[in-house]
């Protein structure tokens, strides 16, 4: 008898590109195909928000405060374990966190395709076109490396946020797409919104498969996906390279104060998100999301309790000034 083999799909690409736009449309799409996903959630910070966006009927293993590239090897063939014992899924998605290097991921998931009933199916990588334009021109730095290794990773590329890009710049972004020596499909979108029957029923295909002709994967450096919680330096090469900034609220904010703090945010803060309270809104909490400069803000209502919080991701961030900046907006 053939041993059921669970496809894994890795969700990779920078902070703020559209990782869990696009998890929630492939969750969406299996539930109405009949069938069980199930999820891991990475997070630089301590907190998961983006969880609060798949259901509560969805198996999920969160693995947080991770820095990806040393937590993954084994975290994440841990998770991939429990969820297949525990819920014996039909696939499993793994959304990582906006400063991995996917080759880890790749890395882990096969050592553990060699153990267990699970196998690495499509990495895909959502670009961030407007994000990777202006870290082009700014040159060469660690996180355009970053991205640039998230996309040659790739089995498939969604170039996202393309209704912020003119004609001009998209042509740009994609010479800089193939300017990685990837030989992955390239989908431009809005949304993620992408044709999911087409690129989801691979028939068995696996990642090495889908990349049979690409270039061969090559670690650039130790420095790609480093990571700093503030306080805590990993003893890595280089783990100052990304900082979170977790904040919690004891008070509700001022929405004017607190739009125009996210407004003005230096530009090495890349990703911002939370959930907060506002003292001149009739309104409960918030979940807030600030990416490439854009802030979104949605009403929820958790069935639970829930910490009022804000999240701030990026370089050489400045805790202290940025944590006194939130105060001020109460
Ligand atoms: N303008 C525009 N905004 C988008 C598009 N896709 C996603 N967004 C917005 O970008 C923000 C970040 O999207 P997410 O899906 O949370 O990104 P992510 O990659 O999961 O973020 P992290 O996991 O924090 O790295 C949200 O406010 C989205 O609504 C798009 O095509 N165009």
């Amino acid at each position: 008898m053939n041993q059921k083999i669970v496809p894994i799909i890795v969700l990779s690409g920078f902070l703020g590109s559209g990782k869990t736009t696009l998890l929630t449309k492939m969750i969406e799409y299996y539930k109405s195909a009949g069938r069980r996903p199930a999820v891991i959630m990475n997070e630089l910070g301590d907190v998961n928000l983006d969880g609060a966006y798949v259901g509560a009927e969805i198996p999920m293993e969160e693995m947080l405060s991770g820095c990806i590239c040393c937590t993954m090897r084994g975290d994440a063939a841990l998770a991939v374990k429990q969820l297949v014992d525990e819920h014996d899924p039909d696939v499993i998605l793994i959304e990582a966190t906006g400063a991995a290097n996917p080759t880890e991921i790749v890395d882990a998931l096969t050592e553990a395709s060699l153990y267990m009933p699970a196998e690495l199916r499509q990495l895909m990588t959502v670009v961030d076109g407007p994000n990777l334009l202006e870290f082009a021109a700014k040159g060469k730095g660690r996180t355009y490396r970053l991205m640039k290794e998230q996309i040659r990773c790739a089995s498939l590329l969604l170039l996202n946020k393309v209704d912020l890009l003119s004609s001009g710049d998209k042509d740009q972004v994609m010479q800089l797409i193939e300017e990685t020596g990837t030989k992955a499909p390239v989908i431009e979108t809005v949304a993620c919104e992408i044709e999911l029957s087409k690129w989801l029923e691979d028939k068995g295909q696996t990642w090495h498969n889908h990349r049979e002709n690409a270039d061969p994967l090559q670690l650039e450096s130790g420095e790609l996906s480093g990571i700093d919680q503030g306080h805590h330096t990993h003893a890595h090469s280089s783990h100052e390279h990304m900082m979170v900034v977790t904040h919690y609220l004891q008070q509700p904010l001022n929405s004017e104060k607190f739009d125009q703090f996210i407004r003005s945010l230096p530009e090495n803060v890349y990703r911002g998100k939370g959930i907060v309270r506002f003292s001149d809104t009739t309104g409960g909490l918030y979940l807030f999301q600030y990416a490439y400069r854009e802030t979104d803000y949605m009403a929820i209502e958790p069935q639970g309790e829930l910490s009022e919080v804000v999240v701030l991701i990026g370089e050489g961030l400045h805790s202290k000034q940025l944590i006194a900046g939130i105060e001020n907006c109460i």
